[in-house]
Formats: structure tokens, C-alpha cells, sequence
């Protein structure tokens, strides 16, 4: 996309599933001769590097270094925020989001509420979500009430497409239905082929009888302070859950969410009893601030990629998460070895060990024997 087009209308976002589908298979094959012509040539540019590592595993043509297939992914690449270009994979384009203020809805309140629960979208009233109160007035945001009364059920990205399913307040959809990337299509940068990273069987992870779980690993040498990818989540959770929505999550999840959302997300670990999506959910979930809610009380996202990094208290990675490009990422906090397995913090690292210990034993069902731990 190039930088003189107008915020929000990239020739990108204006295309059609179809038309995305041919840019993803033009960059595969761009991306495959490209590596064709780095191992041939003995000087690269430094872009071209860029685009095709030296001392990257080189993946076949049309097969995905993660060991997945275009089809697996939820989230391919292609939106009209990014340039897909393998030579500039990261750079943001500025001009889309810089005219991008954030409603301040946190000091507005709900002033509007019947308006904002009238436009309450098809997801919500397909799963029959409650959305007033017993006494059908319309919840405001401080009510007590309103966690469990007022879950809306929105999509955000492009429509019919892979979106992200979103659980949250009438506020938040607010938010969300007002900000610039509503109804555009999400994706993961940069083009998956290009992600330094693998999924392969984890070094700390034991499933039982089902073998190693999975892990987060080093495709190459990943110097300090590389993002390593971008992604948006497949699906955003209002921490108060109401015992209505997390008993039939399921079948409200079938009902909204796109087919390739639904099948990232089963593919994920749960390590609660039963196989139930809310237990996959509050295995893999990571906090995600909106502006409309206090910084103490974030949403949970679950994500394809940053849901497999296990955890260490002596973490090799930060999470970061920016609600205006709607993407997680993972990124450097040292060198990483080639073959080096990846790890974040689920908890606090500055607390004691044995809070640390308690911590990730509740929320996570497994005793943390780091390095930082070790095994006793
Ligand atoms: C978010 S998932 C991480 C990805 C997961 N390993 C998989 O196979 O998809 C969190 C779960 O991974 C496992 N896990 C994560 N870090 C671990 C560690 N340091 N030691 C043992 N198990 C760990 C636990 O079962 C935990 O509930």
C-alpha cells in the first residue's frame, strides 16, 4: 500500500476475500523466488535479508515454516495497514492510524445507552444474550449489574471473513464499532512464511499421555528487541464473565465464530477438565487493554501464536498489545538462540517465589520449575 492513499480506504481494504487470497498466493510465490535468489546470490541487500534470512530454515514453496497451511490460519496476511511487501514487513503505515483518537468513553459513560443497546448486531441476538436489565431499562456502566446483564457479542474484522469474536460491555462495542479497523480484514505480521519463529514439541511442557505439549521456538538466531510478529487475537474476553455466557460458550461460539476462528482456537492447550472452549479459553488467555476499562481490569485475548509461548519466570520475550492495530506481538527482551524455546511471564515476576508458584498453579494447573524456580 503506498503511503500517499487516504486513512482507511487502501486499495487493500477495499478488496474482496477472493482478491486477498490471490495477493497472499502472489506474495508465497514473490517470497519462494526470492529465497531462490538469495541462496543463488552471494551479496544480498539488506532488505532482501530481511525478507529472506540466510541463516533461515528456507520453507518450500507453498508450505508455511510454522507447519501451517494458508488454510489453517485464521488470520492470513492482507489488510490494508500494513505493507505486505516482504521487504518492508513491519513498517507500520502511520497515516491510517494517525488521525485515530480514541473516544474517551470512560468519562462519557453511558449516556446514550438505549441507543448503543438498539444497534446491538445480529451476534447478540442470534445467542439471546440478555441485554437489559430485569426491569428492561437499559444498564449503565458502573451498574453491579451490568457485567452480567449487558454481554454483547460483536466480530471485529472484516465481514464474513475470519473476525475476531469479541465479549464485552455495550460500552466497548462502542468503542470498537468506532474504531478505524472495524470491519476491515485482520491478519498476521508479517506474511507467516517470514515469522522467525516455530511451533514444535516444548522442552518444559509434558502433556501426559498425550506427549510433549507444544511451545514457541527460535527458527534462527533473534537479536534483542525484534518483534518477532504481530497477530490479532481470535477472540477478546470481558473478564466478568457471566455464568450464562460460560455455560453455553459453545454453542454461542458456534454460532459466531468463523470456521477457520473456531478451529485456531480448539487447536489450542486446555488445561482444565473437560473439553470444553471455555477451558481453552482461560487456559490460553492474556490480558488486553481497551480504553474502556481501567488498566487493572483488562480483557483476556486468546491468540494462534502468543497462546503457545510457555512460561518461564525468567522470561526471553515481553507481550505487547496495541489496541489501535487491534495486534498482539511478542517481542525480544535478549538474544535468542536458533532452536531456543520461547517463554513469557504469566505472572508477576517480581513477586516472591512461592506467590509466583501459587499464582501460576491456579490460573495455569502446572508447578512452575523454571530456571529461575528450579525443580524443588
Ligand atoms: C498458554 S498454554 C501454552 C502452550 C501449551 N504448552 C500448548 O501445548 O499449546 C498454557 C499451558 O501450557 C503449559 N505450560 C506452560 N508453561 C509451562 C511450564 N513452564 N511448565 C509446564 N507446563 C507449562 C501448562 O499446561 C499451561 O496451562
Amino acid at each position: 500500500m503506498s503511503s500517499s492513499q487516504e486513512p482507511g480506504t487502501g486499495a487493500l481494504g477495499q478488496m474482496s476475500s477472493s482478491e486477498i487470497a490471490a495477493l497472499e498466493n502472489a506474495f508465497m510465490e514473490m517470497l519462494s523466488s526470492l529465497e531462490g535468489e538469495s541462496a543463488a546470490a552471494s551479496t544480498t541487500t539488506s532488505k532482501t535479508r530481511n525478507a529472506a534470512t540466510s541463516s533461515t530454515p528456507k520453507a518450500p514453496a507453498n508450505e508455511v515454516k510454522l507447519g501451517l497451511r494458508a488454510s489453517d490460519v485464521a488470520f492470513p496476511s492482507g489488510n490494508n495497514v500494513y505493507d505486505h511487501s516482504p521487504f518492508a514487513p513491519f513498517n507500520l503505515d502511520e497515516k491510517v492510524l494517525k488521525d485515530f483518537v480514541p473516544p474517551q468513553f470512560m468519562t462519557v459513560g453511558l449516556a446514550d445507552g438505549a441507543k448503543s443497546l438498539a444497534a446491538i448486531d445480529e451476534f447478540t441476538r442470534r445467542s439471546r444474550i440478555p441485554t437489559l436489565r430485569k426491569d428492561n431499562t437499559a444498564p449503565s456502566h458502573d451498574d453491579p449489574d451490568v457485567q452480567s446483564m449487558a454481554s454483547c457479542i460483536m466480530g471485529f474484522g472484516a465481514p464474513g471473513e475470519s473476525y475476531a469474536v469479541v465479549f464485552c460491555d455495550p460500552l466497548t462495542r462502542q468503542f470498537l464499532r468506532a474504531h478505524p479497523l472495524f470491519q476491515k480484514p485482520l491478519c498476521i505480521e508479517p506474511h507467516y512464511s517470514s515469522i522467525p519463529i516455530y511451533i514444535g514439541s516444548s522442552n518444559v511442557h509434558d502433556n501426559g499421555e498425550n506427549g510433549k505439549g507444544k511451545g514457541l521456538f527460535a527458527a534462527r538466531r533473534i537479536a534483542k528487541d525484534e518483534v518477532l510478529f504481530r497477530e490479532p487475537p481470535l477472540m477478546i474476553m470481558t473478564p466478568e464473565t457471566s455464568p450464562h455466557i460460560a455455560m453455553q460458550f459453545d454453542k454461542i461460539t458456534s454460532q459466531t465464530m468463523p470456521a477457520r476462528t473456531q478451529a485456531a482456537l480448539d487447536a489450542l492447550h486446555n488445561c482444565w477438565p473437560g473439553n470444553d472452549r471455555f477451558g481453552r479459553v482461560r487456559t490460553n488467555m492474556i490480558a488486553v487493554d481497551l480504553p474502556t476499562r481501567p488498566l487493572d481490569r483488562p480483557f483476556g485475548g486468546c491468540f494462534q501464536l502468543v497462546s503457545r509461548a510457555n512460561h518461564s519466570c525468567a522470561p526471553n520475550v515481553s507481550f505487547g498489545w496495541d489496541y489501535r492495530t487491534f495486534q498482539g506481538s511478542l517481542i525480544t527482551d535478549r538474544v535468542i538462540e536458533a532452536g531456543e524455546e520461547i517463554f513469557i511471564s504469566y505472572c508477576d515476576v517480581h513477586a516472591s517465589k512461592a506467590a509466583r508458584r501459587e499464582e501460576i498453579l491456579r490460573k495455569y494447573r502446572f508447578k512452575c520449575t523454571c530456571t529461575r524456580c528450579g525443580p524443588d
